[in-house]
């Protein structure tokens, strides 16, 4: 008998309930804005994390409706966060940590998730997910049109070699100094076939040959100073350049870019506006962190279901006119 603690195998909850058929179109259609074959802006924008699955389809389906009116100009895609990367310590997530308690029960958290991203998926939305953990990425990857490898783990060999082998576009955000040379080479790591430990539909463990990612790129997202203005968006282009690597990058207007400031973000989203009505064709998506309600609360207690437990969100009314901004400028730009 398996103790509590054993996993259920991938193909154990990736059986249940048919895959989305609209996976492949979403990340051919995300992969066609980054390389600009499609001249619609890519959003990513979503709580930083899901805490209260409910709260979070309440917000995914307010997205999704927003994202037909303006589907002529942008292609927004749903941050459906289920793990969360820590400086130091705190809540890792809905996949590790369901409870939200530090209980830890992994295999609840793998079905509570996995459903939330099903039905997340159901509102029409391409789903955005951070690859945290590369043995949990076995049970979600196959629902993800857009995937990110974070900050702190941007400098990790198995996060690369991982990015090499999924098959859907992977922003790599430059890491928390603002540094950008070890995102350059993860995007040159991942863009090459590597051969490396995972994880089979059985549970078992086996050897992964990948063929390399050839739609990994950069993500802004600050440091110690932004980095999203056009300045420091030229600087980018010209060091992915010097690598060899096209010329495309996505702006995130949280994290470093507003010093973790909800209220900031607005203003950043002006500036990439602005720098996209302007013409700024290499800039292909924009990231915010959007939720129900303004800012975040400490995670003690019972939390609410509609307020951030990880970093502060801009409200979904403060959202709805920086998307009608970037439709805009998208059309401004052509
Ligand atoms: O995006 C969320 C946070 O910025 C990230 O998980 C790190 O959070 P921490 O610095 O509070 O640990
Ligand atoms: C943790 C995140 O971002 P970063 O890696 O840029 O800190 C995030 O987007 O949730």
């Amino acid at each position: 008998m398996p103790d509590q603690d054993t996993l259920p195998t991938p193909a154990e909850v990736t059986g249940g309930r048919p895959l989305p058929e609209a996976v492949g179109r979403h990340r051919a259609t995300i992969d066609a804005v980054l390389a600009r074959r499609d001249r619609r802006l890519l959003v990513v924008a979503g709580p930083c994390s899901v805490h209260d699955p409910e709260a979070a389809l309440d917000y995914a389906r307010r997205l999704a409706d927003a994202a037909e009116r303006y589907a002529d100009d942008l292609v927004v895609v749903l941050r459906a966060y289920l793990e969360k990367p820590r400086t130091v310590a705190g809540w890792t997530g809905l996949l590790p940590d369901p409870t939200l308690d530090g209980k830890g029960d992994i295999a609840t958290g793998i079905r509570r998730g996995r459903s939330f991203l099903l039905d997340a998926a159901a509102t029409g939305l391409p789903l955005a997910y951070e690859f945290v953990d590369p043995v949990l990425a076995h049970y979600v990857a196959d629902l993800v049109s857009w995937g990110a490898v974070g900050a702190r783990t941007v400098a990790s060999q198995p996060h690369r070699h991982l990015a090499s082998w999924l098959p859907m576009p992977i922003g790599m955000k430059n890491c928390v100094s603002g540094r950008l040379d070890t995102a350059v080479q993860a995007i040159q790591a991942a863009g090459l076939p590597h051969t490396f430990p995972g994880v089979a539909a059985d549970g078992r463990l086996t050897t992964l040959h990948s063929a390399g990612n050839p739609a990994a790129h950069l993500v802004l997202r600050g440091g110690v100073a932004p980095n999203y203005d056009a300045a420091s968006v030229a600087a980018a282009l010209s060091a992915l350049r010097a690598a060899g690597l096209p010329p495309r990058v996505v702006v995130d207007a949280a994290h470093g870019n507003s010093g973790k400031d909800h209220n900031r973000q607005p203003a950043v989203i002006a500036d990439l506006a602005a720098q996209i009505a302007g013409g700024a064709n290499a800039v292909a998506g924009v990231m915010i962190e959007s939720y129900l309600s303004d800012g975040n609360q400490p995670l003690a207690g019972e939390p609410r279901p509609e307020l951030s437990v990880t970093d502060p969100c801009l409200g979904w009314r403060r959202t709805v006119p920086l998307l009608e901004q970037l439709a805009l400028a998208t059309r401004r730009r052509g």
